[in-house]
């Protein structure tokens, strides 16, 4: 609308610029994933290149990918072009391309709800601009603007209102006419709605986007086949010193094209197809306008459609204009992309000269309406004036002309009045604004006023608080002495403290690099524990399997065991019953030997006892012959002595002949009883050697039975002894009754002899030898009986003794039988035990040997990553310089720094009423205070000869500095 009015005034040119172009890849969609398309779009940000298909296009004036952010793109393309509106020029945005590239996801954004692009990141450069234009406003201190949108949208060559209060099918469709001042096509009847903050313009996009639905739904039109332009006026007034009103005016045109698909592709017919036809005449004429505006060509068809003439002056005109191209990356969009591209490129060559509006009066303005209004109504007056006359068919048509023209000026003057009318609303509303900001000054001025008391009040106490000042200052000279000798010392602290620091920071450095290290080595050792617990874990695993191995091995070799050991169990039962039987049978068979001997013992006693009795008798009986014969003897020995001697001599010749034969007859005896001897020890040493036998082969179970075959031995031995006494006794016995038989028969042959000496005696021998001869015939009868008896009774014990032996040896050998079949049962199972000990122990060497052998790997694994641990040792004295904190001494020039009263001037007046005096004294003060500081500005602390050469400087240079 302001076009119009804007029309007469003077306008500030920028140079020529082309239009900037920029190109947007949005992301493949779910379509083209599932139709497995390929991406055919390479994006070169550094060059500002496409390449499509490998096919270069470009450079564009930026070029963006699928990761390109909404506010990049707002950032980059538009938020310069807010600056540029807001200081009064136009400016144009429009996005083109293939239906569903985005080009209402870029102007719009994802979601229409947002309250702001912080709430959603998608939100489009629409929102985006709003938004900017107000901050930017609001943070240039510009008070009072004035803000109206309008929202449009043009589909099948038809403008409607998507701002407007109602919205039907058959809607008043909006009127475009040229301005009067060909300055540029107006939208009649539009409703521009005043906006003053940015919730408002959200409204306003919510609302705009519902209509668009509604008018898709009633109209069954599609949101891709209308063009949506959203256009934003801002103006701006400004007071000059004069007190004069200027107004500035600046206008951002939002544009969404319709789709530029191919329509034979999209395969539209009837209503869809003149829809296309009509989108097409739009995007057709678009072009053509493009490529003419950039052929140079004399005629420019923006007249041809209604896009093309609301987009006159942003393509070739006054306007700033940025065009965005957005494409799929798909292959399945090859066509349409390389057509969006070519199109971008031609519009990129199209030049626009920026025009800012200038600033224009109130006054001027109203002028202008006022003018414009009368001109118009005169016009119309004068077209309405012709009206009633009869007039000639050229005339008529004429007429009819007029007609048109006055219908026309009707509408532009309607358009100038509501123009006026939105202009007295702007200005009202801005002087809504201007009144609250009066407000806001009245206040501040209340506020001023106050502050200037407060001023008055506070200066006062600052005369005193100077008065006391310089009492102070005496004292603060004082201490400022003193501070800077301190401030010496602790300059001379300082420079060993940062010596000191130094040292500290190497200190540190060191303990990082140890700290580095120690993590390091922390590092290192945790690996090594991991490997260390790995490895004992394979260890211990290993051990667990082998263990468990060796159990299941043991238990199956116990299993194996069993019936081995239940057998030998079997035996050893065998075995002990056996010697059990063994144990009795001797028992019995050294019973019986007892009993028998007992029997023989009493036997041979009672024999003994026997003979003893009978010898008794016969020695008593031969002692009495000797006794009744002894007197006779000693006669007879008298007369015997002589012939004793003789018979002496014989004797001793004729024992001389007997006693080999004697000797012959005992060594015969003796013979006999030797080899009873020899027999009964060849006897012994049967049963010893049996005994023997036995006892080696039952050593431990028999030893029993060793003892009882030793008592058996002793006792035969004793038996024997006693049948040896007995058989001696008896052979003595013999061997004496031989020797007496023997003296007997010699004196017997003896008396025959002499016979002749004593035939007496003879008769008397012949009875004694008789009587001798008949007792020694009865004691030989009863010494031959009791010999057979003792001889039978010897068998007897000889039979039982060998019979007892024959059992025993029976037993025995039974029981050797029955110990060697139980040994070689043992035998058996021992073997068997010992080859299934044997297996086990060679499999149990088998998995220690696999177990050494895992062993010495793991060993070897741990060895080679102990080997590997390289634990790092930083000195912490390395490389630490020796420190010297140097001695501090002050010079003489450290002790006399300036006086204050120096420094403020002996005699001056401090008297708080003179003004300037005061000021003069403060600023005195303040630069004593500021040149003796020891920080700087910033408060760092300052060296030594800064302090000095701020001393060196007077107080007057100081003034001249501060004035
Ligand atoms: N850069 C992008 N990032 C993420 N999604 C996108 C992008 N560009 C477009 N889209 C998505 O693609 C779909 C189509 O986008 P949009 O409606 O903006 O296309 P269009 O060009 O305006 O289509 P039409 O011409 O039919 O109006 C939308 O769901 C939108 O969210």
């Amino acid at each position: 609308m302001n076009d119009l009015t804007m029309s007469t005034r003077k306008k500030t040119s920028e140079a020529t610029s082309n239009l900037r172009v920029a190109v947007r890849v949005r992301p493949m969609n779910g379509t083209e994933r599932s139709d497995k398309c390929s991406n055919i779009v390479k994006v070169d940000k550094s060059k500002n290149t496409v390449d499509l298909k490998s096919k270069p296009f470009g450079p564009f004036f930026r070029v963006y990918d699928a990761d390109t952010t909404q506010e990049q793109i707002y950032s980059d393309l538009v938020s310069s072009q807010i600056k540029k509106v807001i200081a009064g020029f136009n400016c144009t945005v429009f996005a083109y391309g293939q239906t569903g590239t985005g080009k209402t996801f870029t102007m719009e954004g994802g979601r229409t709800d947002a309250k702001s692009s912080s709430d959603d990141p998608s939100t489009g450069i629409i929102p985006r601009a709003v938004e900017d234009i107000f901050e930017q406003l609001e943070s240039s201190g510009c008070e009072e603007y004035s803000l109206r949108v309008s929202y449009v949208e043009l589909y099948n060559e038809e403008l409607f209102d998507l701002l407007a209060s109602t919205i039907s099918e058959d809607r008043e469709r909006l009127r475009i006419f040229e301005d009067v001042n060909k300055k540029g096509v107006i939208v009649s009847g539009v409703e521009e709605v005043p906006v003053r903050n940015r919730s408002d313009v959200f409204k306003l996009l919510q609302l705009g986007a519902e209509k668009r639905r509604t008018a898709a739904t009633l109209m069954n039109m599609h949101s891709s086949r209308s063009h949506s332009l959203f256009m934003v006026n801002v103006v701006v007034r400004e007071n000059t010193h004069t007190g004069e009103e200027l107004v500035k005016q600046g206008k951002l045109n939002l544009v969404d094209l319709a789709g530029s698909e191919n329509i034979g592709r999209s395969g539209a017919q009837g209503n869809r197809a003149k829809e296309a036809g009509s989108i097409n005449q739009s995007l057709l004429t678009l072009g053509r306008v493009i490529r003419s505006l950039t052929t140079n060509a004399q005629h420019v068809p923006y007249r041809e459609s209604k896009l093309t003439r609301l987009l006159q002056d942003s393509l070739g005109g006054s306007t700033i204009t940025s065009l965005i191209a957005t494409m799929s990356p798909a292959s399945s969009n090859f066509e349409e992309s390389q057509s969006t591209l070519e199109y971008a490129m031609r519009a990129a060559n199209i030049k626009n000269k920026p025009v800012c509006n200038s600033k224009v009066s109130k006054k001027t303005i109203l002028k202008e309406y006022s003018d414009e209004i009368e001109k118009l109504r005169r016009d119309l007056r004068a077209a309405r004036e012709k009206n009633g006359v009869i007039i000639s068919q050229e005339s008529h048509e004429e007429f009819q002309k007029n007609t048109e023209k006055c219908r026309e000026l009707e509408q532009q003057l309607d358009y100038a009045v509501d123009g006026l009318r939105k202009f007295a609303e702007d200005f009202t509303h801005m002087d809504e604004q201007y009144k609250k900001l009066y407000d806001r000054k009245d206040q501040l001025e209340d506020r001023l006023r106050e502050r200037i008391r407060d001023i008055a009040v506070k200066e006062k106490e600052l005369v005193e608080t100077n008065e006391k000042l310089d009492q102070h200052i005496q004292t603060i000279g004082l201490m400022h002495t003193a501070a800077l000798k301190t401030y010496e010392q602790l300059l001379k602290s300082r420079d060993a403290a940062e010596e000191m620091e130094t040292d500290i920071r190497a200190f540190w450095n060191k303990v990082d690099e140890m700290g580095e290290a120690d993590n390091r080595n922390k590092e290192t050792v945790d690996s090594f524990v991991k490997q260390m617990n790995l490895f004992i874990n394979t260890i211990s695993k290993q051990a667990d399997s082998l263990k468990n191995e060796g159990i299941a091995d043991s238990k199956a070799f116990v299993e194996e065991m069993k019936p081995e050991y239940q057998s030998i169990e079997s035996v050893s039962v065998e075995i002990t019953k056996n010697s059990e039987e063994i144990q009795s049978t001797v028992t019995s068979c050294f019973q019986k030997a007892v009993e028998i001997e007992k029997q023989a013992t009493d036997r041979i006693t009672k024999i003994t006892e026997e003979n003893h009795q009978k010898w008794d008798i016969v020695l008593k009986s031969c002692t009495d012959y000797y006794k009744a014969h002894s007197a006779r003897s000693d006669d007879l020995n008298k007369q015997l002595v002589e012939r004793l001697d003789e018979i002496k001599k014989q004797v001793s010749d004729f024992s001389e002949d007997v006693r080999p034969l004697l000797t012959e007859i005992r060594n015969t005896t003796c013979d006999a009883v030797e080899k009873r001897q020899e027999q009964s020890a060849a006897n012994i040493k049967d049963v010893k050697s049996t005994c023997s036998t036995m006892a080696a082969s039952l050593k431990v179970l028999l030893s029993q039975i060793e003892q009882l075959s030793v008592r058996a031995e002793e006792n035969h031995e004793k038996q024997l002894i006693s049948e040896q006494n007995t058989q001696e006794s008896i052979l003595s016995t013999l061997n004496t009754a031989e020797n007496v038989i023997q003296s007997i028969e010699d004196m017997a042959e003896d008396q025959c002899d002499v016979r002749e000496i004593d035939e007496s005696a003879k008769s008397d021998l012949e009875g004694i030898d008789l009587d001798l001869e008949t007792t020694v015939k009865e004691a030989r009868e009863k010494a031959s009986e009791r010999e057979a008896e003792a001889k039978s009774v010897t068998n007897n014990l000889v039979v039982e003794a060998s019979a007892n032996r024959v059992e025993a040896m029976k037993s025995l050998y039974t029981f050797v039988e029955s110990c060697s079949g139980n040994s070689e049962k043992c035998m058996k199972t021992k073997e068997a035990v010992e080859k299934k000990c044997g297996e086990t122990s060679n499999k149990m060497v088998s998995l220690l040997n696999k177990y050494e052998e895992h062993s010495k790997e793991t060993i070897q694994a741990a060895a080679a990553e102990v080997g590997k641990v390289h634990l790092e040792y930083v000195n912490p004295a390395g490389n630490v310089p020796p420190r010297i904190i140097p001695a501090y001494t002050m010079t003489a020039e450290q002790f006399s720094p300036p006086e204050p009263e120096a420094l403020l001037g002996e005699k001056e007046d401090v008297d708080g009423s003179d003004e300037d005096e005061l000021a003069k004294k403060k600023r005195r003060v303040t630069s004593f205070v500021r040149r003796d500081s020891l920080l700087d500005t910033t408060n760092v602390f300052l060296s030594p000869n800064a302090i000095r050469k701020r001393r060196e400087q007077t107080i007057d240079e100081e003034e001249d500095i501060e004035n």
